[in-house]
């Protein structure tokens, strides 16, 4: 069992299922080891603000891209939640909402998107822990620790309905479609951990991740 402060240049990953509870993991996982953690899902998500608030087809890839050149968009990876910026503005508490969850996946989708997400990532410079789809597939398979979070779309749903005022079963039928539409980039690594999420408690996925790290 590895217990931090980290002084390696490792990278961690954690994968995932929508709403399986990434990002709060890699935020505690994170913690524990003293170093920053890195969502890719919200320069996804902001890439779709952008775009529906240019009111841009997001089936378009070039206009998408010229506007994400135009306004280029800045990942502050903090410990304690990442943000991202758009010169002075925090775009972070847009990027959560129904109408960026329902556009996502189309942006996403999309080589040439993905191409400009990957390129900010990896100009990271480690150790830290990267949350997504395709952290240890595709962006860093040279990680030497790779996870992938799963739970049921029910108890997902009724995680997520402690965050935000809606119907359960709207919540879960989004989920299943946003899982569907990301099924492409969202294969486990051969060489990840799957932990199913939904017996434990959000410490004992932290605890079982932060168990399996290998010493710096
Ligand atoms: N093991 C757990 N037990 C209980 N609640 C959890 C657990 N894991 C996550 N949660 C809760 O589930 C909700 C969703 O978690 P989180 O936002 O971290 O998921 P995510 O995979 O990053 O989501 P998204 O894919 O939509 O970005 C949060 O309210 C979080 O506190
Ligand atoms: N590595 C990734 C991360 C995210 N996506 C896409 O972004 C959406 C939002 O991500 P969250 O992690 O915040 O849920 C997700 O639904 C995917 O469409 C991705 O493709 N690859």
């Amino acid at each position: 069992m590895h217990g931090g402060p980290y002084t390696g240049r490792m990278i961690v990953t954690i994968d995932g299922v929508a709403a399986s509870g990434k990002s709060s993991v890699a935020s505690g996982v994170a913690r524990a080891l003293g170093i920053p953690y890195v969502s890719s899902g919200l320069l996804y998500r902001a890439a779709t603000l952008l775009g529906q608030e240019a009111g841009l087809d997001l089936n378009m890839t070039a206009p998408l891209l010229a506007c994400l050149r135009e306004h280029p968009l800045r990942l502050e990876p903090l410990a304690a939640g990442n943000r991202v910026w758009l010169g002075q503005r925090d775009l972070t508490p847009d990027l959560h909402s129904s109408a960026v969850d329902r556009g996502v996946s189309v942006v996403a989708a999309q080589p040439g998107v993905r191409t400009w997400v990957d390129d900010q990532l990896r100009a990271l410079t480690p150790p830290f822990v990267a949350e997504g789809r395709d952290m240890g597939t595709n962006v860093f398979p040279q990680a030497p620790a790779k996870f992938y979070l799963t739970a049921s779309p029910r108890v997902r749903a009724e995680r997520r309905s402690r965050e935000r005022p809606e119907d359960v079963a709207a919540i879960e039928a989004a989920l299943i479609q946003r899982d569907a539409l990301d099924t492409t980039q969202s294969a486990p690594a051969p060489d990840a951990r799957v932990i199913d999420t939904g017996p434990l408690t959000l410490e004992q996925v932290i605890t079982v991740i932060t168990q399996q790290l290998p010493a710096p």
